[in-house]
């Protein structure tokens, strides 16, 4: 295995590896729209398990399965991104065969879930930088072996609003962590590697456009504040641990909006900059549970907070179906609700009895 390394770049030669994929994409992609990986040894390696996901490239056709993906949306959890499965089905007409339903190809790992409907692939992320960031290798990676053209990824996701109504849908034209910085700053072999947050232009111009005025809510877009935490890293008085004052608090928030901080959560920074990294065009579209101007605690009632969070996913499906009908590819779906496996003593075959959507 040692013989089969090649060197790559030292960790802190990458700092200023700033990319900028509008203007470079091919720097990042095949001819053909498909992932190039930043990574030599993948290609050298006999097989690559992408242990968290349950698949590996020598024990599932991954070009088979998951050759089509044009859409990756992501989500922290598995129930969101399974109801979301089950709506974007609906809503580009995608149908599954006779008595099969959908099921979660990632099941085996215990870890996330992961739906597929036609082109879109629906993936939970867990919570917080470490946990999007172990996803995201392996779903960069899971795009590269699957010779996916052009996917692009969206998390769908919820958020404090600074100074928004609550139920408002923001989308992030620019990440920052803790401090400021508009970097995803990694400690890698010793050293800080700082790669930048950048999320696709085009893309937030797109997502804005799908704004219906009738919505009965705004969409705005705006800076995303990526904390490492939920309470003391956003600056909340109510976690177990508080050592600043409610007025500390108000002046450190009021400061973030005067920054142009329009939301608080936890996974923009390593969302923005490892696709950013990859290549990949990449948004984020959240919902505002509370102002976070108004308090630190979540108290909608759960109805409410359901329905807040269909408000991205709808966004979203507009895009999608947008971005379908002109390619011509609405309506065409049938009959791929099925997956090929290649172990099925491991992963049984991804079809199941019919369910009722809840
Ligand atoms: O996409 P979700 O709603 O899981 O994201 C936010 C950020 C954290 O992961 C989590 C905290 O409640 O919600
Ligand atoms: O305030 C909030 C609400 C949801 N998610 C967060 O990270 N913060």
């Amino acid at each position: 295995m040692a013989e089969k390394c090649v060197s790559i770049k030292a960790a802190s030669d990458q700092e200023d590896d700033n990319i900028d994929l509008e203007t470079s994409p091919d720097m990042f992609r095949y001819p053909d729209g498909s992932v190039k990986l930043r990574n030599p040894h993948i290609e050298l390696m006999d097989q690559d398990i992408l242990y968290h996901l349950a698949l590996g490239s020598g024990s599932h056709d991954l070009v088979e399965m998951f050759g089509d993906v044009k859409f990756v949306c992501m989500g922290g959890t598995p129930k969101r991104m399974e109801n979301f499965a089950h709506y974007i089905m609906e809503e580009i007409g995608y149908q599954l065969p006779t008595g099969t339903a959908l099921m979660d190809i990632s099941q085996y790992s215990y870890r996330y879930s992961m739906y597929k409907v036609g082109p879109v692939l629906s993936v939970s992320h867990g919570m917080g930088i470490a946990s999007i960031g172990i996803l995201l290798h392996e779903i960069i990676k899971l795009m590269y072996h699957a010779k996916a053209k052009d996917p692009v990824f969206i998390r769908i996701g919820t958020c404090g609003g600074l100074g928004l109504e609550p139920g408002t849908v923001v989308i992030s034209d620019d990440a920052v962590d803790g401090l400021g910085n508009h970097f995803y700053s990694v400690p890698i072999l010793g050293k800080v590697v700082k790669r930048p947050c950048k999320f696709d232009k085009k893309l937030v111009r797109e997502l804005k456009a799908m704004a219906d005025p009738e919505d009965p809510y705004d969409t705005t877009v705006g800076t995303t504040m990526c904390a490492e935490d939920f309470y003391e890293g956003q600056g909340r008085c109510d976690g177990a641990f508080c050592d600043y004052t409610e007025a500390d608090k108000m002046q450190y928030l009021e400061g973030l909006i005067k920054s142009g901080v329009k939301n608080i959560e936890m996974e923009a920074v390593p969302f923005s900059a490892l696709t950013n990294q990859a290549g990949i065009r990449a948004a984020i579209v959240c919902v505002t549970l509370l102002n976070r101007i108004k308090g630190d605690q979540v108290c909608s009632p759960k109805e409410v907070i359901n329905e807040y969070q269909l408000r991205p996913q709808k966004l979203v499906a507009r895009y999608i179906k947008r971005h379908l009908q002109t390619k011509g590819r609405l309506s065409s779906f049938e009959g791929h609700g099925s997956m090929a496996v290649k172990s099925p003593r491991r992963f049984k075959l991804v079809q199941q009895e019919s369910q009722t959507f809840e």
